[in-house]
């Protein structure tokens, strides 16, 4: 890959490349960068490169000077061109990797009000922000996007598993990291780091990074799949007794097969332990052990060996206490308890702050959805926790069916990457 940068100010951009892990990289040919400076295409005596903005407003570079320094490192065919700008899009490590793929990566500096508008729309693939605030010039940006890519350069940084487990690599925040002396201060490095256990280690350092992006970066939180730091596993339970009716009544409500499979489906898809199925009706419970017993030792299985194990993952109970006594039984302790809804529930709390706690208290969960028109209130109120509803913002309407509902939540509290 070929970096080549544009700007007013090359020496900055030249020490820059010249320093630390970049200079080591340029020095033993890893990195091809290589910096043009925009006078050395200006005209007239004065070499003009700026010039002031039409209307109001301060300095800014012309475009023809640009235009002249692209061409000349655009002769082996087009760049990808990208423009430092705070009107850009932000930059993030995604986008870092896409430019890193990129064959010859032209950065173009601006300085005082910007570059001529005529130039990014005839020139620029890409603006991009390093965020929300303005720098007198582009050439911080452009060492920032020139560190961030040639960081994904093999052999640039020597060790390539810093660079796999650094932040947002692998979608979240890098574990805290220690070094000599073991004891500072009175404050001793974690006991788990120095006694040589490789697979302690790894474990203890990946649920320190899930935990820390579910703390500080929110955002990004629904990377931080957490299924493999419950010791217990998790649980789906889908209710058809005792719940709610049209007009508010306890009621009962049918299983459906399309509920059957795609909600063993996401079960198997995010590792959860079991699906439970609740129907106080015999018949509905024949009904769904038929369905179940042709993907798993029927026909089906042979047919979709998949789907065998995601009907593996079901288990069907007479009641919603029968199903929670199993639970206890089987992981030794209670559950905790989660109640969904779509409507508005005083007390209800949101998703991240309930999958935080689920990881510090490191007890199995129960994800309890309703049919018909939600969970009665005899569910509700044997809850640990009420769940806000999953919403699409717009204007309320939130009717998802059960399915729907059940691959949102696993997709945030489970999914990975
Ligand atoms: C003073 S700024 C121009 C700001 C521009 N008039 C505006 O308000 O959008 C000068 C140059 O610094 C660079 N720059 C400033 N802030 C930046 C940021 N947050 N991200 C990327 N580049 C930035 C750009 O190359 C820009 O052309």
């Amino acid at each position: 890959m070929k970096i080549s940068i544009v700007t007013a100010f090359p020496e900055l951009m030249r020490s820059y490349l010249a320093a630390s892990v970049l200079g080591r990289a340029v020095a033993a040919g890893k990195l091809d960068a290589g910096v043009i400076d925009i006078r050395d295409f200006a005209e007239g005596d004065y070499r003009q490169i700026d010039d002031y903005c039409y209307g109001s407003g301060g300095m800014m570079l012309m475009a023809e000077p640009l235009a002249k320094a692209l061409a000349s490192v655009s002769e082996g065919g087009k760049p990808y061109v990208v423009y430092p700008s705070p009107q850009g899009t932000h930059l993030y490590q995604e986008l870092v990797e896409d430019l890193s793929r990129k064959e010859h990566l032209v950065i173009i500096c601006g300085h005082y009000e910007g570059v001529d508008e005529r130039f990014t729309q005839k020139y620029v693939d890409m603006e991009i922000s390093l965020g929300d605030f303005v720098l007198t010039g582009g050439e911080m940006p452009a060492m920032a996007i020139v560190d961030a890519v040639s960081r994904l350069i093999p052999g640039v940084v020597g060790n390539n598993s810093s660079v796999t487990e650094d932040s947002f690599y692998s979608g979240m925040l890098d574990t805290p990291h220690y070094t000599r002396p073991a004891e500072w201060r009175g404050e001793r490095v974690p006991e788990v780091l120095t006694n040589g256990d490789a697979k302690a280690i790894d474990r203890w350092r990946r649920r320190r990074s899930v935990e820390r992006t579910l703390d500080r970066r929110p955002d990004i939180a629904a990377r931080a799949g957490i299924i493999p730091w419950l010791s217990g596993g998790a649980y789906v339970m889908e209710v058809h007794y005792p719940v709610l009716d049209k007009r508010g009544e306890k009621s009962s409500t049918a299983i459906t097969g399309m509920d059957l499979h795609d909600i063993a489906r996401a079960c198997r898809t995010y590792g959860i332990k079991k699906y439970l199925l609740v129907t106080p009706l015999a018949q509905q419970r024949e009904m769904a052990k038929r369905i179940a017993g042709h993907w798993t030792s029927g026909w089906g299985s042979e047919y979709n060996p998949d789907r065998k194990e995601a009907f593996s993952t079901l288990k069907i109970f007479a009641s919603v206490q029968k199903a929670l006594a199993w639970v206890l039984e089987k992981e030794k302790r209670e559950p905790f308890k989660i109640a969904t809804t779509a409507k508005r529930h005083a007390g209800a709390r949101h998703w991240l702050s309930l999958k935080r706690e689920i990881l510090k208290k490191d007890h199995s969960p129960v994800f309890m959805f309703g049919t018909g028109w939600g969970l009665h209130d005899e569910v509700m109120d044997i809850s640990d926790a009420v769940m806000t509803p999953i919403t699409g913002g717009c204007d309320g309407w939130n009717h998802l069916s059960v399915r729907s509902a059940v691959s949102i939540t696993l997709d945030r509290f489970f999914g990975w990457r």
